[in-house]
């Protein structure tokens, strides 16, 4: 973010979640967790009972960037360390079944989450379970708060490295101040130059004979369209181009 550009996030707690994996079976996961993590700007993963990492291995091959720094900082920690040192959401599929427990409900999504994070106090980790088992109950039955991706009511359960993947993305805003996308504010057409655009248009109109009678309701039309295009100043400054090049054309014989 640029030094005048407002901050619009002061309210927003710095401190982003930890990403715990428990017991991941492959060090392929802890890979692409870690990957996740650095593409969306988590930095503190922690790793409870975890497969060797070898740095040869999968998990430093699947984690791109993140082989720099998210996974060679890893902690590793017990389950007991994590359930009382933070506040702890635990990520697990739930299903209609599941709305009577009190170990995966009531839930929140990651998008909900995303907005209440910023108002929890203390250091808080988003926890992943095993490819295979998931979390058990009794682990689940220690940790705060239950987060559910939504997904097909037939096949909910994603993998572990997609599950912390879809959850990073939706807990981007705690994160990023920024990402890689240009500002498509700052190339959007400003109203002179879509001033200048009808403009063109009503000459050109003139300039074919337009029914008088006519010209507002089809002006008119213009405007609604172009109000729905959103136009950039470089596709509105081609059109007003192009517009003064048909009204300027000598008439043909
Ligand atoms: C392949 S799943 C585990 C499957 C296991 N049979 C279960 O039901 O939990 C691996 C991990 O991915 C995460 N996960 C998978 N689907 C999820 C979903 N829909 N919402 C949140 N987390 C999910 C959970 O952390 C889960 O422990």
């Amino acid at each position: 973010m640029s030094d005048d550009a407002p901050d619009t996030r002061t309210d927003v707690d710095r401190t982003p979640p930890a990403v715990a994996v428990v017991d991941a079976q492959s060090p392929g996961n802890v890979g692409t967790i870690a990957r996740a993590m650095k593409n969306f700007g988590f930095e503190d993963l922690l790793l409870v009972d975890p497969p060797e990492l070898d740095p040869d291995g999968e998990a430093y091959g699947f984690a791109g960037h993140a082989r720099e720094d998210v996974l060679p900082d890893a902690d590793e920690i017990t389950f007991d360390h994590l359930a009382e040192n933070y506040h702890t959401i635990g990520c697990t599929a739930v299903t209609n079944e599941d709305d009577r427990s009190h170990t995966r409900f009531p839930y929140s999504t990651p998008a909900a989450l995303a907005e209440r994070l910023p108002t929890v106090e203390g250091p808080t980790a988003l926890v992943f379970g095993r490819e295979r088992v998931g979390l058990t109950n009794e682990e689940l039955a220690r940790i705060d708060e239950i987060c559910s991706i939504p997904a097909s009511a037939e096949y909910p359960v994603l993998n572990l490295g997609q599950a912390a993947t879809v959850t990073l993305y939706e807990l981007r805003s705690l994160t990023l101040e920024e990402t890689q996308l240009p500002d498509l504010e700052r190339v959007r057409a400003p109203e002179q130059t879509i001033d200048r655009l009808y403009d063109q248009w009503a000459a050109l109109l003139e300039e074919i004979n337009h029914p008088a009678e006519k010209r507002d309701k089809t002006m008119r039309m213009l405007r609604r369209v172009y109000g729905r295009a959103d136009l950039t100043e470089r596709e509105a400054t081609t059109l007003v181009g192009l517009l003064r090049r048909a009204t300027d054309r000598p008439a043909e014989n």
